[in-house]
C-alpha cells in the first residue's frame, strides 16, 4: 500500500465536496480520477499530498513516500529555461534532457519558459514531474492545451518515463489514452 484514504469528508464554507471517500493506491498502480467540473478532483489530489486536511477521516501513507506533482498551474521558474527547470529536481541531466527532448522541440529547450506557449509550459511541468525522484506521480490536467498529436506524444512519455511509479491522473482525455488504468469516479 502506498496511500490509503479512509472515510474522508471535506467541505468548504459548509458545502460538502468529498463525502465518506475510501480508496487505496497500491505500488505501481495507475489511476485516473474522473468526475464533473467542480466535483472535487483537485481537492482530492491536494488531500492525497497532505496540502489540504480532511474534516474527518484519515490519510495513511508510509513516511518515506514522495510525490512528483503537476499542479493545475505550471509552477515553473519563469526566467529559467525548460532544461534548467527540469534539472532543478533531477541529479541526472542526460535523463532530464532525454525526457524533455521527447516532449518539446529543440528550439524550446533553452529559452526562458515565460516565452513558451501554454501547451509547451504544460509539457515542461510534466517533464519535471517525470524527471523528479519520487514514488507517486500526481498529475492535475497535465495535458491541458495540447492538440491531439502532442497529447498522444505526452501520454506516450508518461507511459515510458513513469518507470513503474504509481500515477494518479486527472484529465478529461484519460479514458481514450489509458483504457487499461483503474478509474476512481467522484
Ligand atoms: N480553498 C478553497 N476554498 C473554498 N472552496 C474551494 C477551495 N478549493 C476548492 N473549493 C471548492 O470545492 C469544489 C471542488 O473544487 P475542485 O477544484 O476540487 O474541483 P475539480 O473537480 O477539480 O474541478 P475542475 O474539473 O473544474 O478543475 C468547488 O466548488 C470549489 O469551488
Amino acid at each position: 500500500m502506498m496511500l490509503r484514504i479512509e472515510h474522508i469528508d471535506k467541505a468548504f464554507d459548509g458545502n460538502a465536496v468529498l463525502h465518506d471517500l475510501c480508496w487505496t493506491l497500491g505500488p505501481g498502480e495507475c489511476w485516473q480520477v474522473t468526475g464533473a467540473s467542480g466535483i472535487g478532483k483537485t481537492t482530492l489530489l491536494r488531500l492525497m499530498m497532505g496540502l489540504e486536511q480532511p474534516d474527518s477521516g484519515k490519510r495513511i501513507i508510509p513516511a518515506a513516500v514522495r510525490f512528483c506533482p503537476v499542479f493545475q498551474e505550471d509552477r515553473l521558474v519563469e526566467n529559467w529555461s525548460a532544461l534548467q527547470n527540469v534539472a532543478l529536481v533531477c541529479d541526472d541531466s542526460p535523463s532530464a534532457f532525454r525526457i524533455l527532448n521527447t516532449l518539446l522541440p529543440d528550439s524550446a529547450l533553452e529559452q526562458p519558459v515565460c516565452t513558451l506557449s501554454g501547451g509547451m509550459r504544460r509539457r515542461v511541468a510534466l517533464a519535471r514531474a517525470l524527471a523528479a525522484q519520487g514514488d507517486i506521480l500526481v498529475l492535475d490536467e497535465p495535458f491541458a492545451g495540447l492538440d491531439a498529436q502532442t497529447l498522444w506524444h505526452a501520454a506516450e512519455a508518461l507511459r515510458r518515463y513513469r518507470r513503474g511509479r504509481a500515477v494518479v491522473l486527472v484529465s478529461h482525455e484519460t479514458e481514450k489514452l489509458f483504457p487499461d488504468w483503474h478509474t476512481l469516479s467522484l
